[in-house]
């Protein structure tokens, strides 16, 4: 059961969802990405058709067809493909985590539905749960991005309902600024995997003991993130905190706004020749 699996460490890329001009999907270039994270960016887990990757504005069978082609491409030679799987129809959610684990996916996650939200946390882990159902051999992680989804339940409160109530519950993708409800789950629930989830701020939630992150700055910015967090385990918080900041500025900021543009391959140039310093 998934309960022996290993921890889920370090970084994770949100990966990007390659298009063409005509905006179809450009999956010939997944390979040629799965190799660049690992030799450029030296990470070696993905998470697909998140937000980064756009997996709520694709349809069901792109998303199908992306889960496949990431896995083909990261498989032995990737640590771990979490496959999101979350949508605002229950049937479809299902769906795509019994299509993530047929299709050699290491993990699922899913957020709550956004539009009808969830009346209370209990639907809330009813919901989750049926989900996680659909691939009972993969290990599960709720996604938790309140400022995304409206569904606000402290992440503390719904711990121990998930751990009680989906066997294949692993952890967390935490994607909101309170850093005290993330603490609170570390602390009181070390069994599992707490991911933060908002790269301007994972100095503050690695003082918080987070197991690893995952981001769509990853992307670019992997290699530099793991110098910030060797920094901070060797205790130079000063080291740690100016890499902290210098990804919050600039030039960096410059390039998140052109997110709405990462369109393949100029993708492939632009996005290269940035994650080259
Ligand atoms: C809203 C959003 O996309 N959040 C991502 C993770 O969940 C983050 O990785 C951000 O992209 C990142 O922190 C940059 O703002
Ligand atoms: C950033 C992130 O974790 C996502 O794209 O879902």
């Amino acid at each position: 059961m998934a309960s022996a699996v290993r921890r889920l460490k370090g970084l994770v890329a949100a990966t990007f969802t390659p298009m063409t001009t005509m905006s179809d999907l450009n999956l010939p270039v997944i390979q040629q990405y799965v190799d660049y994270l690992i030799e450029k960016q030296n990470v070696r887990n993905i998470f697909v058709n998140g937000t980064t990757g756009e997996g709520m504005s694709l349809s069901v069978q792109e998303r199908k067809m992306l889960a496949e082609e990431w896995v083909k491409h990261a498989k032995n030679k990737m640590d771990s493909v979490m496959v999101h799987v979350g949508c605002l129809s229950l049937e479809d959610s299902k769906d795509l985590a019994a299509h993530a684990a047929s299709c050699g996916a290491d993990a699922i996650s899913a957020v709550s539905p956004s539009f009808i939200k969830p009346s209370s946390q209990d639907a809330l882990v009813m919901y989750l749960k049926e989900v996680a159902a659909a691939a009972p051999s993969l290990p599960f992680y709720y996604y938790h991005i309140p400022s995304l989804t409206g569904v606000r339940y402290q992440v503390f409160d719904l711990m121990g309902k998930m751990q009680k109530e989906i066997p294949s519950f692993r952890g967390v993708k935490f994607s909101d600024v309170n850093l005290m409800d993330f603490s609170l789950c570390i602390h009181n629930y070390k069994e599992f995997d707490l991911l933060y989830g908002v790269d301007e701020q994972l100095l503050g939630a690695l003082a918080c003991g987070a197991h690893g992150a995952v981001g769509s700055t990853y992307n670019y910015l992997g290699k530099t993130t793991y110098k910030m967090m060797a920094a901070f385990e060797k205790g130079d918080l000063l080291k740690a905190q100016e890499l902290q900041v210098l990804f919050n500025s600039g030039p960096v900021q410059g390039f998140l706004g052109t997110k709405a543009k990462m369109i393949l391959p100029p993708l492939k140039k632009k996005h290269l020749h940035l994650c080259a310093s």
